[in-house]
């Protein structure tokens, strides 16, 4: 029966006659419908009833005194579709009845034949409730099959996995037709990286909660083959047995592209592909954890290039790029798959390696042997972009077992060695121990007092007399800093910190200020117009890009007749060699304006005649540890008699510095030696005392 039927009805009559209302109440009650209703006779009345009463069903009059059954049906229809009218009337023409059955009406019913009201009212409502019905079915197939025609691949299959229906979105995403698919298993899509296992533990988790979900690896027709996300749900009867089986999967190559790249970008240094600092931590942390477990030790290596900064200064920072991009390559080639190279910022990078030994000299000798391999994988000459670079490295290393140290700590440990190496002479390496991080820390103190000692005039310029075999040539001025603590720190100690900061920028550029107001005093002075004072250029200061121009400003500054000049620069070989054109470009810049230049401590570096040949020098100096032992070392004095030849031989000027006695000026001079430099003639000294000694020489 009539669902609404079993609840009371909402009847709506537009009646103006009381007496047919009555008789239409009491049809109804007689037939056992139970109802309520209302009656209405007017238009505004009944538009009003259909807002506030909701009726379930419309008896309507045909003839009303303001309007009439077909206008009141033209309302129902615009505004409450759904709700059935049928019209009650005395009487009605057939192609009146035909006019309402179009116009909307469900039945009419004839006043003297009010009998048949009940059960045109039953099958009306009836009707209207199986029309009703057919629609939400109609809808919920509807929603069913847009549902199925998603953008995820959905394959249905019977409980033995036969596929019984597919929509598009599987074809576009597997390649298979419905054709082809229908009747085959989901196993037409294995890509065989999955192992049985892994599908046994899919199949348990299925058959206990009916459910699976996950993501797997499938094979398209085409054969290639891509990451989804699969969920799979059985389909159960009233029984609880399985009929069928539902997957819905999606394409998930792009979000995982996308996973990729974010991790890469969160764990990767972008510019050579080697881990981070953030990744680093991570390996270091499970690194410590397992050498507590295999009590073997592991090693830090913190490797820093040497003079990167004036490779990137001179050079541009794509050159320099390139050199860490070839320097990563070098480094992963020198170690073993499992072991760890990152990069942690600007030239640093460290190798972590495990499980070398329990033996602590064992495992640090197996560290030495990988770093030394690491400083002769990288010393040597990189091509980037036709620039031809030398390079090296140093390398602090910390040996690592457990947590007892942290990890901030046994990098912070392993940078402190490194800077070892780097003060002992670069392209080396050195293990770290307790007393270094003391040094370290005393050097970090110095280095912030270094910045106030140009500001604060506490740099002294001291001289040291230049004599040849008629006398007095000059002097080299030779840097010293008063510190208000520590007293006069020789530059051995500051210029490394100084060239390391930078401040020999400013520093160097102070010293040469000075160096040439002492020349302009001098060129005044009879006595000491023909000297010349030497001052030594360093690495990062002729680097810079404008050098020539802060030397002519120099001169501009302090009034030094060009002329007379008298000035001379000392390089160092490596200094000049790092990039040799530019080199002489500035060289031959200064040189034409008068200024000399001296190769300083010749002999401890490349010494090659061929890019001897090519630099505009006027002097080379030899260095003081072949002049120490000239008259003892036969081996020293060979090479000083080879370097004054090679001199001579260019057309150069020779001067030893560091001659302390009579034997050594003696043999430097017997082998043609020019000009002398050392103890012998006199120490660095300040230039009141310099002055006074050039009086009591020509007394
Ligand atoms: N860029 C700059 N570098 C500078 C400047 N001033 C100094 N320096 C460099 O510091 C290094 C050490 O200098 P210093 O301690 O002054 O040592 C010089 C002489 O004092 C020393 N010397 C000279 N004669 C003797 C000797 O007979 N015996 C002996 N044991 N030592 C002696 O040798 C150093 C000479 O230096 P150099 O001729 O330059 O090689 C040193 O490398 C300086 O260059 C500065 O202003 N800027």
């Amino acid at each position: 029966m009539h669902a609404i039927m079993n609840r009371e009805l909402r009847v709506l009559m537009l009646e103006d006659t009381a007496t047919d209302a009555e008789l239409i109440v009491r049809e109804l009650r007689r037939a056992g419908i139970a109802f309520t209703s209302i009656r209405v006779t007017t238009r505004d009345a009944f538009t009003r009833a259909l807002e506030e009463f909701h009726p379930d069903i419309i008896l309507s009059d045909y003839n009303l005194p303001d309007f009439n059954g077909l206008v009141a049906l033209e309302i129902v229809q615009r505004t409450h579709p759904e709700v059935p009218v049928i019209m009650v009337t005395g009487a009605l023409t057939d192609v009146e009845a035909v006019e309402l059955i179009h116009a909307g009406a469900k039945d009419y019913v004839l006043k003297d034949r009010l009998a048949r009201l009940a059960p045109a009212v039953r099958l009306t409502l009836l009707a209207e409730q199986e029309v009703h019905a057919r629609k939400v079915v109609d809808q919920e197939l509807r929603i069913a099959a847009t549902a199925f025609e998603t953008q995820e691949g959905i394959v249905v299959t019977d409980r033995d996995q036969h596929i019984l229906r597919v929509n598009c979105a599987f074809t576009r995403l597997t390649g298979y037709s419905a054709m082809e698919a229908l009747g085959r298993t989901p196993a037409i899509l294995k890509s065989g990286r999955q192992d049985a296992a892994f599908y046994q533990a899919m199949w348990e988790t299925l058959n206990r909660d009916k459910y699976w979900q996950g993501e797997l690896w499938n094979r398209r027709k085409n054969g290639e083959i891509y990451p989804e996300w699969l969920t799979i749900t059985a389909v159960l009867d009233g029984d609880g047995q399985v009929t069928n089986y539902v997957g819905v999967f999606s394409d998930i190559t792009l979000r995982k592209e996308a996973d990729e790249k974010i991790h890469q970008l969160a764990f990767y240094d972008p510019l050579t592909g080697l881990p981070n600092r953030r990744l680093l931590h991570d390996r270091l942390q499970q690194a410590m954890t397992s050498s507590v477990r295999s009590q073997c030790k592991g090693a830090l290596l913190f490797l820093d290039l040497d003079n990167f900064k004036v490779l990137n200064d001179t050079r541009g920072h794509d050159i320099g790029d390139l050199l860490l991009i070839e320097v990563a390559k070098c480094l992963r080639d020198c170690v073993r798959s499992g072991d760890t190279v990152a990069r942690i910022g600007g030239d640093e990078f460290i190798i972590m390696l495990e499980n070398l030994s329990e033996d602590t000299q064992q495992a640090a000798a197996a560290a030495q042997d990988v770093g030394e391999k690491v400083l002769k994988a990288i010393n040597h000459s990189f091509s980037l972009q036709g620039v031809d670079y030398h390079c090296s490295s140093s390398i602090g290393i910390n040996l690592f077992h457990g947590n007892d140290t942290g990890m901030d700590d046994l990098l912070r440990h392993a940078d402190t060695a490194m800077y070892q190496a780097k003060a002992s002479g670069r392209n080396t390496l050195r293990f770290f121990d307790p007393a270094m991080q003391i040094e370290l820390e005393e050097r970090t103190a110095l280095m912030e007092d270094l910045r106030q000692a140009l500001p604060l005039q506490q740099l002294r310029l001291y001289h040291q007399i230049q004599v040849n075999e008629r006398g007095v040539v000059g002097s080299e001025v030779l840097l010293r800093w008063q510190h208000p603590v520590r007293g006069l720190i020789s530059p051995m100690e500051f210029i490394p910190l100084a060239e390391e900061t930078g401040l020999i920028v400013p520093i160097g550029a102070w010293v040469l200020h000075m160096a040439c107001v002492q020349l302009k005093a001098w060129q005044v002075d009879p006595l000491t117009r023909h000297l010349r004072i030497a001052v030594n250029v360093s690495a990062r200061q002729f680097s810079q890009p404008n050098f020539v121009e802060q030397v002519l400003e120099v001169l501009k500054d302090t009034g030094v007749n060009p002329l007379k000049l008298g000035l001379e620069l000392e390089l160092t070989e490596s200094l000049v060699l790092n990039d040799i054109d530019d080199s002489i470009g500035k060289m031959q810049a200064l040189r034409s304006i008068g200024i000399r230049f001296s190769l300083d401590d010749f002999g401890t570096g490349q010494s090659s005649l061929s890019y001897l040949k090519r630099l505009p020098l006027d002097q080379i100096k030899i260095d003081q540890s072949f002049v120490r032992d000239i008259a003892t070392d036969p081996n020293d004095a060979a090479i000083v008699r080879t370097i004054i030849g090679m001199a001579e031989n260019l057309g150069l000027k020779v001067i030893a510095e560091g001659v302390e006695t009579e034997q050594q000026r003696e043999f430097l001079e017997r082998n043609g030696c020019h000009a002398h430099q050392g103890y012998l003639f006199g120490k660095p000294v300040p230039i009141d005392e310099f002055q006074n000694s050039l009086t009591q020489l020509h007394r």
